[in-house]
């Protein structure tokens, strides 16, 4: 069973001596963003009401991972030396019935996928993320039940009319099942987020973290729906922790699950919003209909609007034609009779002020629809009393204080993992009761270019971090040339984020990247036909370098187990899946096309095998290499073979890294290119007989072909678990691994060289 994990005096994760681990994995995976049964992409067309109807009817079970193939999936995993799953679920796959009512077969099911995780070669390292985006999928993502819109008082059925929200399902062709619509009409590519600026989310959020404050005649059976949301969501995350406890002890014994995040990508909806009556100069992302709150709250109630409509050119996003959005006599909000009828089936019992058929922040005196003057905005700045900080210190800590009392209360050991807002920076708890010995930091990091133009921009690179947290007076000056500034600037984004996270936080919390990732549909999807994923391989590399030049803890953002070249991760058009079954098919094409060419040294065998790896054991290594059979790995760790195909990208997601260093870390980076590892640290006084792990995968680096630069000359290599085991002495040490020159082959896309392809293989 892997070890336990503690955390150093530096905020490092590290093993019971001290010595410091690394962890690194994937969020396993994305379909847990939609029903299975049935089955419900965002590609699924909307075709009758029976969407909203049957939405209590649904089940999740089989997403993220069918039982049969757990196992599969995860020894694929582990082949890339990864020993952590972020394992994401909605809320609303727990409560979809209604609330309260609990799918407990949902529960089971995910107690019995965490036990085959644990049951493969020395299980993985699990924590489990209560995930979102922009609220729902009856707004647009993923994440909270129906009803939660109901309790607000919407009408998600006139969502797409009032503009409420953007679903990809309504630019599904219900006759083709393909996308309908040509440019302008079209689902424009990452537009999901933009949800976070309309009517639904905005509203949702505002309620669930500032109902109280904002709209305090939204109340409940009794209670502001503030408490009420807040209260149901955290007691169906931990009912469901609960139940893992109880049925599963051992999952806990074994070192198999180590935290609960608090909520994915919490969002501070209207709060900070300073002037209702326009876009928010400095809002970074704006991308097709974008009406003003105001605007949102009219349209909500039938009112026709022209909004601006902007377009994602060259330059960013430039205002394109406006656009006149009628919602044609809908309203986004329930009617007296259809509330009634929710209320009844819900039991629930409303404040008699709270009017149907009204938008509530009419309701709550921000605007009027005024007999003679039509619609006026009273309170433009009704949010702008808070802003970003006071949302993070106040509203966001008033809901960690209460899912961490939650959970401490059934667990006092394993990790809470705090997440802030997108980019920004965590509430300031030093010395607050809040931050205990067992709290990590959670930071998700996607580079805005990389995102939203779905290429590799290898001439233009944008300080994302600096650009969202306004740290430049002009954001032309968030502007970085060239490929290896751009790769730096990245690396120093990290370093900027963790030190923030840090000094907000405390140096004894440890940062992880809980998400990191690229778009693998770049460049028009062109590498689906071509095989080259020289974009691919760029872009990944870029954050594989940053990750490992501040050795940070990460699960990528994602393993999709059904994501196809078609629908991507069949959610929103998202394709970040660092695999797919498209991509086996592919490798097998390629191959069949290509037959004078040699197998890959990773050996690609079909199907998993569970006997031993012999390959490369019998491989001659370097006489300063000793091959050894034992090895005492205390993480999970994997020497079983697996079929490598279907990964995309791989030789940028396949990168030696320190599973454990005997000292302290100074310095790593993999050169691609050059097929070279380095790694330097402080080695620890008084032991020379505990080794540095390094994952030394033999698909960059083929045994019998390395050479080893080192302060001291000792190690050992296990081949069935790619391990090397570096033996130094104490004080400042370095190693450097590299293929010897004449067996290195060059990545396209890697620093510029083209001139073999990636798979070359030289015997
Ligand atoms: C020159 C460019 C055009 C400048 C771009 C500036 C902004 C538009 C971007 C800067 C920062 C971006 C946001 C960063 C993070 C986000 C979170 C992300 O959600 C998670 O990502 C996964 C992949 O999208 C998703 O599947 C998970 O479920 C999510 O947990 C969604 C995008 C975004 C909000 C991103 C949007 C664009 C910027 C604001």
């Amino acid at each position: 069973m892997p070890a336990k994990i503690h955390i150093s005096v530096n905020g490092e994760f590290c093993d019971k001596e001290g010595n410091v681990i690394q962890l690194r994995g994937v969020n396993l995976d994305p379909s847990i963003k939609i029903p299975a049964k049935p089955f419900l992409s965002t590609h699924t067309p909307i075709v009758d009401d029976k969407f909203f109807e049957d939405a209590d009817k649904v089940s999740f079970i089989n997403h993220p991972l069918i039982l049969e193939d757990v196992e599969e999936h995860i020894i694929r995993l582990k082949s890339l030396g990864y020993n952590t799953i972020r394992l994401p679920f909605t809320w609303e796959s727990l409560e979809h019935a209604g609330p309260g009512q609990y799918d407990y077969d949902y529960m089971d099911y995910i107690v019995e996928v965490l036990t085959r995780i644990n049951s493969v070669e020395q299980g993985m390292y699990v924590y489990l993320d209560p995930h979102q985006d922009v609220w729902s999928r009856f707004s647009g993502g993923s994440g909270a039940p129906l009803w939660t819109l109901y309790c607000a008082g919407f009408q998600p059925a006139n969502f797409q009319a009032t503009d409420a929200a953007i679903l990809h399902n309504y630019y599904i062709d219900p006759k083709t099942g393909r996308e309908i619509g040509k440019d302008e009409e079209s689902y424009p590519k990452m537009v999901w987020p933009t949800n976070y600026f309309k009517l639904a989310c905005q509203t949702m959020f505002t309620l669930f973290f500032g109902g109280k404050q904002f709209a305090p005649k939204c109340i409940i059976n009794g209670e502001n729906i503030q408490d009420y949301m807040q209260g149901k969501f955290s007691d169906a995350i931990m009912t469901l922790y609960a139940r893992i406890k109880d049925k599963a002890p051992e999952l806990f014994d074994n070192n198999c699950i180590i935290g609960l995040e608090s909520v994915n990508e919490p969002n501070c909806g209207y709060m900070g919003e300073a002037n209702l009556d326009v876009v928010p100069k400095e809002r970074d992302l704006k991308l097709g209909r974008t009406p003003t709150a105001f605007q949102s709250f009219m349209l909500g109630e039938g009112i026709k609007c022209t909004v601006e409509q902007y377009k994602r050119t060259f330059f960013g996003f430039t205002k394109g034609k406006p656009c006149t959005v009628n919602p044609g006599g809908k309203k986004a909000w329930l009617n007296a009779q259809e509330r009634d009828t929710i209320d009844a089936k819900y039991n629930w019992e409303r404040n008699p002020e709270w009017e149907p058929e009204t938008c509530i922040w009419k309701l709550h005196g921000v605007w009027e629809n005024n007999q003679t003057r039509g619609p006026v905005l009273l309170k433009p700045n009704y949010f702008g009393q808070v802003n970003e900080t006071v949302f993070i210190n106040n509203h966001f800590v008033e809901y960690y204080t209460g899912i961490y009392n939650k959970f401490r209360a059934v667990d006092k050991e394993s990790f809470i993992f705090l997440q802030p807002p997108v980019m920004k920076l965590p509430p300031n708890l030093q010395n607050s009761k809040l931050l205990d010995d067992r709290t990590v930091c959670a930071c998700h990091f996607y580079d805005g270019m990389t995102l939203m133009y779905k290429t590799w921009n290898k001439r233009i690179g944008i300080d994302t971090y600096g650009l969202v947290n306004k740290k430049y007076s002009n954001p032309a000056f968030a502007v970085v040339l060239g490929e290896n500034n751009i790769r730096k600037c990245i690396r120093k984004q990290l370093a900027e984020m963790q030190k923030d996270a840090k000094s907000a936080l405390g140096e004894k919390v440890p940062v992880f990247f809980t998400e990191i990732g690229i778009p693998f549909d770049m460049d028009d999807k062109k590498a689906y036909t071509t095989n080259d994923y020289s974009s691919q391989i760029g872009a990944l590399d870029a954050l594989g370098f940053a990750l490992e030049g501040n050795n940070l803890s990460y699960t990528l953002w994602c393993y999709c187990s059904i994501n196809s070249h078609e629908w991507g991760d069949n959610w929103n058009n998202e394709d970040f899946s660092i695999w797919s079954p498209d991509d086996k098919l592919l490798y097998r094409e390629n191959r069949s096309k290509t037959p004078t060419r040699a197998p890959s040294p990773t050996s690609t065998t079909d199907s998993v095998s569970t006997s031993k790896s012999k390959s490369s054991s019998s491989s001659q290594p370097p006489s300063f290499i000793q091959l050894e059979s034992k090895l005492d790995l205390d993480s999970p760790s994997c020497s079983l073979e697996t079929d490598l195909s279907g990964y995309r990208a791989l030789d940028a997601i396949m990168r030696p890294f320190p599973i454990k260093i005997h000292g302290t870390f100074e310095f790593a980076e993999f050169n691609l290119h050059n097929r070279t590892y380095v790694l330097k640290l402080v080695g620890k006084t008084g032991t020379t007989t505990v080794p540095t792990h390094i994952f030394l995968p033999r698909h960059h680096f083929a045994l019998e072909h390395l050479s080893i630069r080192s302060s001291s000359d000792h190690y050992t290599y296990n081949a069935d678990y790619q391990v090397l085991e570096w033996f130094h002495e104490p004080g400042h040490q370095y190693i450097e691994i590299r293929l010897k020159s004449k067996y290195r082959c060059s990545t396209p896309g890697s620093d510029g060289s083209n001139d073999l392809p990636a798979e070359c293989v030289i015997s």
